[in-house]
């Protein structure tokens, strides 16, 4: 039976498919085709311009593409989504801006501030030991104070290291042990006068760990600066201040500068320099600073040079790259939490820093590393290159291990005990309007022009296919954002309908998500690439009424430290908008548990960056995170790429035996608009099916507001309203079922049977209820399969899938046998020639709907028992009743298979869970009820487990297997030799 209802639904989507399609086929509306030719034009005006500058100029004509990005990023990927260049002018639709009464983290460029500072602290440090200080006073906290005011008097207390280097006690206590593993590998190096990589993993304290280090040095009385001398620390823009802060609270004592035009000294970089000198203080510059101030910077000794998101340098051929290699220190430090982000050559480039010549020259470890790692790594590899690719792979990593110090998540977890996180990547439908541009564009001149070989237009076709991708990009962001581009000068722009939510299918998504969440009480962080879409995002939320903040590159840099202090402390701000590359590097956004990516990078770290702002140490709430893709279009696209690099770095930093899924792909590849396969999957959901999130199917299609897995309380009035309502539902699903049972066709039967569940018949005259007017409460997690059941599915080794069904086995014991026990449920397995009912007391099926309903049992006390049939689907064939005593109460007995779990998801509903809830299962339910809600409306097509994909999961899972292995060998020894004692 399983079969032919298979086989009937794919028969039924697939028809739907071919009429669908043929219905599209070749229309593209006249406003489409004119954008496109419109935007052609000017594309093409623009290229001309351009080469006729650089052939007037004498430069390359086809060295660099008009919209590639002039900043020391490096990222050759990178092209700009939309706007990030362009000038909002006070008519462009492009412009809400707020204004923000911040206050602003001064730093100690200026001599008198620095010693105003130092007076505050001294002076708080002291009435704290004598015991008059007065908390109400106190506006500046340092680590020390605390430490006193914790009882501790001696302040100069420190920890010794190996060979003499003194952390101060009030620093050392406060960091996490895998912290003091850092300041002793930062020590290590110190003393073998080398420079090194810090990455561990966002969020878990690498500044922290540096200025603990550099604490101690300061204190150290020997080596040729006795102490620390004159230190630059290089780092974005955006993060500046972060360290300003962090310096004055860890390290009080430190004076840190600030050489930037927001900086406190009094414009003259030269005598800051020298006090910064004078003082072996801290000087704090941004990567265009660095470059800016280079003459007088490489004029001085420095002790040490940092670099902090020192990915910037990946590119070796950036100036910034050449010249911070210019700087005469060994001790160099790189900081980064993404160490190797697209190509292996990036590796090099950071290690050319560190420790220049150990990977050799860049062309020799191209040709012999970094070559046959990539060939090895593509799906089409052969035997002998993955075997090549394998190898030496391996030897590159025992090469830089000893200068690279990573750890995950994952790896220090029992110390930071981060709350979960649950990331997914949600497939959107375009809206028709997007889906007629997007068709538009690719039949335009310009598209044309890259696809046709012979095309005179062709040239330089690198820029563009950039310029192309980057307007299809457009298009899937926000009509509007490619129309206004496409708009002719005059031509009135609609102001009502301007960047309305309708009109982009990601867009709808958002405007559920935040809807849903703000109900939950979640706050969220919204990133874009581009500053228009930001805008776009802006217009939508002060429509709503909705409290935001938000940093893009206008921000002045001073200004973005309190912009997120603000944010962090301040709760009334439900979201926090900001462009990826401001936003989403370094920063802490701690105040924020929901994180929405709306717009793909071509790097995968940078999107990971980006969301790694919230799920970081000061987390308490689970984080969730929702990458919103377009299904067929570009964005798949460049998500598959972004697996792609993650697969390669992941070869060399972590395990050289990965294996891709992904082959290379053409150029018309990235010029087409995939339609959904009969299944309703475009590419990626289909080669990453075992990923997918599970979710009910037919809540999926029929959107019914009474089907909810979220758990909900309810007023009496509305259950009442419920109640009156499933036993018109029941009465009518009966009598229809009575003609259904007749039927003599089994597929006839089957499809009416199917058409009864999808379609519930109407009832009229009752009450609208809107389900999500209550207030969400505790939900139970049971249904949806985590990452680690999904991996567990496709795992290889025996070994392994044993020991986490075992450890997955004693955890479903504790949430679902002891917890999950469903009453007052009558269920008859009738086994029927070709299908299975179920009947289920009318009553419970309310509560299947319902699944925290147990919390108001009583109001189910003593109503009928009508019966109502369902089909089973052949799903319920896999739940296994048990009778407990009373003849209404049974207890299921789930199983620990995923697949069980999954297919048990029908009958969520009949189980009544009683409160005792694990404190992620709220948030798992709550992204489960959020996603059934965005599968109803259709406007999500799909949704991948984001860690599975990039196989992170995987790692995890090792991880927790590799830890429940140590126990258990422990567990072993120790009873061996407890065996031996009583034996004695
Ligand atoms: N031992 C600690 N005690 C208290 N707070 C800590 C500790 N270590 C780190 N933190 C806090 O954790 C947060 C993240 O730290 P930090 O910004 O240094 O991380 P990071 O590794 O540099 O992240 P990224 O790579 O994103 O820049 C900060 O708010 C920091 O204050």
């Amino acid at each position: 039976m399983t079969d032919i209802n298979k086989y009937l639904e794919n028969q039924l989507a697939l028809a739907k498919h071919r009429k669908d399609n043929k219905s599209n086929k070749g229309v593209v509306s006249k406003k489409s085709q004119d954008a496109a030719e419109n935007i052609s034009k000017k594309q093409n005006k623009n290229f001309q311009n351009v080469r006729k500058n650089k052939i007037n100029s004498g430069g390359a004509e086809n060295s660099r593409s008009p919209t590639e990005c002039d900043t020391d990023d490096g990222d050759s990927d990178y092209v700009l989504s939309s706007d990030d260049d362009c000038k909002t002018g006070p008519t462009s639709p492009f412009s809400v801006r707020t204004k923000k009464n911040m206050k602003k983290i001064v730093d100690d460029g200026n001599k008198h501030i620095f010693n105003q500072r130092i007076t505050k602290w001294k002076e708080n440090i002291k009435n704290a030991l004598s015991g008059s200080i007065d908390l109400s006073n106190v506006d500046y906290y340092t680590a020390d104070l605390q430490y006193v005011l914790d009882g501790n008097a001696d302040v100069e207390d420190s920890h010794e290291l190996q060979n003499g280097l003194y952390i101060p006690q009030y620093i050392w206590k406060q960091l996490y042990k895998y912290q003091k593993t850092g300041v002793k590998w930062l020590w290590e190096l110190h003393q073998v006068e080398g420079g090194g990589l810090l990455g561990d993993e966002m969020g878990l304290g690498k500044t922290v760990q540096i200025i603990a280090f550099l604490a101690g040095l300061a204190k150290y009385n020997s080596g040729p600066w006795v102490g620390l001398g004159p230190t630059i620390i290089v780092a974005p823009a955006t993060v500046i201040y972060q360290w300003v802060s962090h310096f004055h609270y860890w390290c009080p004592n430190l004076r840190i500068a600030v050489l930037h035009h927001s900086g406190s000294h009094n414009g003259n970089h030269n005598q800051l320099l020298r006090d910064v000198q004078a003082s072996h203080g801290i000087l704090l510059i941004t990567y265009e600073g660095i470059v800016k101030y280079s003459k007088c910077l490489l004029s001085y000794k420095w002790h040490y040079l940092i670099l902090d998101e020192g990915h910037k340098i990946r590119n070796p051929e950036t100036q910034v790259s050449k010249l911070v290699k210019k700087f005469q220190t060994p001790h160099k430090i790189l900081i980064t939490g993404s160490p190797m982000q697209n190509n292996l050559q990036e590796l090099w480039s950071l290690f050319d820093f560190m420790r220049p010549g150990l990977l050799g020259t860049h062309k020799a470890f191209m040709e012999h590393f970094a070559a046959p790692i990539t060939q090895g790594g593509y799906a089409n590899a052969t035997e002998f290159q993955e075997a090549t690719a394998l190898e030496i792979a391996k030897a590159l990593k025992s090469m830089i291990t000893p200068y690279l110090l990573r750890r995950t998540k994952a790896e220090v977890q029992e110390h930071i005990k981060l709350p979960e996180k649950n990331e997914q990547v949600l497939f959107c439908a375009l809206t028709q309007e997007q889906k007629d541009l997007y068709m538009g564009y690719l039949t335009s001149t310009m598209v044309r022009s890259i696809l046709d070989k012979e095309s005179r237009y062709g040239d330089p076709l690198r820029a563009r296919v950039l310029i192309a991708l980057s307007t299809l990009r457009k298009i899937c962001n926000h009509p509007d954002i490619y129309l206004y581009e496409a708009h002719e000068d005059g031509d009135e722009v609609n102001e009502e309908t301007f960047g309305h939510w309708k009109r982009s299918g990601k867009m709808i998504v958002v405007q559920s998500l935040l809807k849903i969440w703000q109900k939950q009480g979640h706050r969220t962080l919204i990133f874009s690439q581009s500053r228009a879409m930001l805008c776009i995002l802006e217009q939508h939320l002060q429509s709503n009424d909705y409290k935001y903040l938000k940093m893009d590159g206008s921000v002045s840099v001073s200004l973005r430290q309190s912009l997120i202090k603000t944010f962090n402390e301040n709760k009334e701000y439900l979201v926090f908008l900001a462009t990826t590359r401001v936003g989403g590097l370094g920063v802490n956004l701690t105040g924020a548990d929901r994180v929405i990516i709306y717009d793909p990078d071509w790097n995968p770290a940078t999107d990971n960056q980006a969301k790694e702002r919230a799920w970081r140490i000061g987390q308490e709430r689970n984080v969730t995170v929702y990458r919103l893709l377009s299904a067929g279009t570009i964005e798949e696209k460049i998500y598959q790429r972004q697996i792609f690099k993650n697969f390669l770095s992941s070869k060399v930093l972590i395990d050289p035996n990965q294996k891709n899924v992904l082959t290379t792909s053409t150029l018309q590849g990235l010029f087409t608009l995939e339609e959904p396969n009969f299944e309703g999957d475009t590419e990626t959901a289909s080669l990453f099916k075992h990923t997918k999130v599970k979710i009910n199917k037919k809540l999926k299609k029929e959107g019914d507001k009474i089907h909810l897995s979220g758990s909900v309380t309810y007023s009496k009035k509305k259950l009442e309203a419920m109640k009156r309502l499933a036993k018109q539902i029941s009465k009518k699903i009966s009598s229809e079922n009575v003609s259904l049972t007749t039927n003599e066709d089994p597929r006839e039967r089957y499809k009416q049977k199917r058409h009864l569940l999808l379609n519930p018949p109407k009832i009229e005259n009752l009450p609208e209820i809107n389900l999500i007017d209550d207030k969400v409460t505790n939900v139970p997690f049971e249904s949806a399969l985590s990452e680690l059941d999904i991996v567990n599915m496709h795992v290889k080794e025996n070994y392994e899938e044993n020991l986490l069904k075992e450890v997955l086995n004693n955890q479903d014991d504790k949430t679902t046998l002891e917890e999950q026990q469903v009453d007052n449920v009558k269920i008859q397995d009738t086994d029927m020639a070709d299908d299975k009912e179920i009947e289920v007391e009318l009553t419970q099926t309310i509560a299947i709907s319902l699944p925290e309903v147990e919390a108001n049992t009583n109001h189910f006390e003593n109503t009928n028992t009508d019966h109502i049939k369902i089909s089973n689907n052949d799903h319920v064939e896999n739940i296994n009743t048990e009778h407990i005593g009373n003849p209404n109460t049974y207890k299921r007995r789930l199983s620990t298979s995923p697949v069980r779990d999954d297919v048990i998801e029908n009958l969520v509903a009949i189980k009544k869970v009683k409160k005792k809830k694990l404190k992620h299962e709220k948030d798992t339910n709550d992204d489960d009820y959020v996603l059934k809600k965005l599968f109803a409306k259709s406007t999500v097509k799909n949704a991948l487990h984001h860690d599975v994909v990039m196989g992170l999961a995987e790692k995890e899972k090792r991880y927790r297997i590799k830890e429940e292995a140590t126990k258990r060998a422990k567990k072993a020894v120790k009873a061996i030799k407890q065996s031996a004692k009583i034996n004695s």
